[in-house]
């Protein structure tokens, strides 16, 4: 029987990119999805099985039918803002469901399991980079429910073997611009200043310019969509081999400011990105900059395309996406 990994919110835009990349493993990647922010356009690697991961009776029937050898697991709610806006929703599909997740895997004899996390976990940082020895006191409630995921996995009951990537802010588009983000209503920086700047969108809203950062604006770490899946490839294997880290930061190691990012894009497309100063949202801390010295080491991995190639990568996509008409 071929090789399979089941892939939670396969149909969104990071775990397309994943089954894209398991795909040219040799591994065929079943992307469990409900469609109700992925596309099925973007299932194009291997068979869509639709689901809740809430739904253990739909998930068992998944799981017998694939065998697969691993989960990784992204299927979830993103949006930090909108978790400060509506927690329960975001306790209740990050956390609770997770929990049905993990024990349906358990109870199927799925081995190994990735486990999407944040850099949302850490809170206001005490150090320059956030390294994973960092405390956690997040700041959202959506890093809230992944460290309680994080924290569920560790539970000294728990026979799975697991890893959880911490990813920085993920960015870009395929570098084959088969697939990316199509986000709906979108929330992110890239794609919404690169909308602005196309005028398919409103002119981009900066949020807050009287943070402690060099122009006043937030600093983030942008990792490229395709580096990312990369690293979900070396986990497996990681795991595979007995790996024995139990979570990891996927970043860049370098920090942009929203105003370094509209420059950019802008200096990149030789257009203007239009937009304007207004509030601080809710839920967002000044600065996350990633240590990436423990996954180098453990994974072998580093970030290949940096920001220049992200926003070539996701203008590219934008121009040319599917959109709702
Ligand atoms: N985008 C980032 O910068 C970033 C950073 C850190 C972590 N993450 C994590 O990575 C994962 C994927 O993010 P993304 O940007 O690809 O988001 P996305 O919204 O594009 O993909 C998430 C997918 O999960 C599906 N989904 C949601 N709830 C589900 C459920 N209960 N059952 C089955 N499917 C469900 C959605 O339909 C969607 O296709 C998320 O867990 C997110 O928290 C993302
Ligand atoms: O219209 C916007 C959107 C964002 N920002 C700013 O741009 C930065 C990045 O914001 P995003 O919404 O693009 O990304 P977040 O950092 O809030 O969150 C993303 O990365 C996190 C990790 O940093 C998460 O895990 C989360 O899932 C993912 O959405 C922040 O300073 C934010 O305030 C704006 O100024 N205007």
């Amino acid at each position: 029987m071929a090789r399979s990994v089941v892939v939670t919110g396969g149909a969104g835009f990071i775990g397309s990119q994943i089954c894209k990349r398991l795909a040219s493993a040799g591994i065929v990647p079943v992307a469990y999805d409900t469609l109700e922010k992925g596309h099925d356009w973007a299932v194009r690697w291997g068979p869509l099985e639709r689901g809740d991961i809430g739904d253990g009776v739909r998930l068992a029937e998944v799981l017998t039918r694939h065998k697969p050898e691993a989960i990784i697991h992204l299927a979830g709610y993103i949006e930090v803002g909108e978790s400060m806006r509506d927690p329960e929703r975001y306790w209740h599909n990050n956390t609770t469901k997770t929990q049905t997740l993990i024990e349906t895997a358990e109870a199927h004899g799925v081995e190994r399991f990735v486990f999407s996390s944040t850099c949302a976990i850490y809170g206001t940082p005490r150090t320059p980079l956030l390294a994973e020895t960092h405390g956690f006191k997040p700041a959202s409630v959506y890093g809230e429910t992944k460290l309680a995921v994080e924290q569920m996995l560790r539970a000294p009951q728990r026979r799975i073997r697991s890893l959880a990537l911490r990813y920085f802010n993920a960015a870009g588009a395929d570098p084959d611009g088969e697939v990316g983000e199509a986000h709906d209503p979108e929330s992110h920086l890239m794609p919404l200043a690169i909308d602005a700047m196309l005028g398919m969108g409103q002119p981009l809203s900066v949020f807050g310019d009287d943070y402690d950062t060099p122009d006043g604006t937030g600093v983030r770490d942008f990792v490229h969509v395709a580096d990312l899946a990369d690293a979900h490839a070396r986990a497996l294997d990681y795991l595979a081999d007995g790996g024995t880290a139990t979570a990891l930061n996927v970043g860049s190691g370098q920090g942009y400011s929203v105003r370094q990012l509209i420059d950019a894009t802008a200096r990149i497309a030789g257009r203007p990105v239009p937009h304007s100063v207004g509030p601080r949202r809710p839920g967002d801390v000044a600065k996350l900059v990633c240590d990436t010295a423990l996954i180098q080491r453990e994974l072998g991995w580093s970030p290949t395309l940096g920001l220049e190639a992200q926003i070539e990568h996701a203008l590219r996509w934008r121009r040319q996406m599917p959109r709702p008409s």
